[in-house]
């Protein structure tokens, strides 16, 4: 006989692709009342900040930093929470310079999962207009600009591939469109969501940018559930690392 009211069987449904990536990056967006922020030094001494996404890109880059004088906190996912999560960190504290550090999917083969990408400049990919004739970017239209020069002097003591660094609000997750922004981006390496954000909160408060990324995935073909978090983390690590030993011989 069929019951009714409430089937209490154990049919749990098999997790989403967003599941898996809102497991991983456990990501929470900071709140007034719940900083997520650790001072490696004094607060009057600290002079440089890195924002991520996500408290396990945050965790991932204080595991490998070593120095002092260092802010690190997490600001949420894409550019308008990077945007206005930084500037507001930039707001509380006088900062020399800010840095975007976080996980990121390489275009075309252009890097490995694991391998660290350093960006020249952010380029926002999709801030324009498309119309038949295709995309062209706002800087083109005479409204400001789509990218940001990174500083290269802040990333000079850390190995890795460099070339622009993409930021899109919408994560690619076809072939089809992977190509294009590959064709489009001759010099991109890598997208992530965060990077020109960032860099636009910097520019307006007249201070050094850069971007530091870790491969986690291609892009291309939607798999969040085949993507190498854990690979991603341990390069943000390692890359943490070797900026913290570039500061210390900079005497920070
Ligand atoms: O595809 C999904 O359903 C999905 C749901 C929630 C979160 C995600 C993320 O991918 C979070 C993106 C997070 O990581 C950076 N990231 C890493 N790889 C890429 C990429 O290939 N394209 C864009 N962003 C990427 C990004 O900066 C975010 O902070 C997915």
């Amino acid at each position: 006989m069929a019951t009714l009211g409430k089937d209490t069987t154990s049919r749990v449904p098999a997790p989403t692709a967003p599941d898996i990536a809102r497991q991983v990056l456990s990501s929470q967006s900071p709140t007034a009342a719940d900083p997520p922020i650790r001072r490696l030094g004094s607060v009057d001494e600290v002079k440089l900040l890195i924002v991520t996404a996500v408290d396990a890109e945050r965790d991932a880059v204080l595991k490998g930093l070593s120095v002092a004088d260092v802010d690190v906190l997490s600001v949420g996912v894409g550019p308008a929470r990077a945007a206005a999560g930084t500037a507001r960190l930039l707001a509380t504290r006088e900062y020399d310079a800010v840095i975007n550090a976080g996980v990121a999917g390489a275009l075309a083969g252009r890097a490995a999962t694991g391998d660290i990408v350093l960006a020249t400049a952010s380029v926002s990919a999709e801030l324009g207009v498309v119309d038949e004739s295709g995309f062209t970017p706002l800087g083109a239209l005479g409204f400001g600009s789509n990218r940001f020069d990174a500083d290269p002097t802040l990333t000079a003591g850390v190995d890795g591939h460099r070339g622009e660094i993409l930021t899109l609000a919408t994560i690619t997750g076809t072939a089809a469109r992977a190509d294009e922004l590959a064709t489009a981006y001759p010099d991109a390496i890598a997208e992530a969501m965060e990077g020109f954000g960032v860099a636009t909160a910097a520019d307006d408060a007249g201070i050094p940018f850069g971007e530091i990324r870790a491969i986690s995935n291609a892009v291309g073909d939607r798999d969040v559930a085949g993507w190498d978090w854990e690979g991603g983390f341990a390069g943000l690590t390692l890359a943490a690392a070797a900026l913290s030993r570039s500061l210390d011989r900079n005497g920070r």
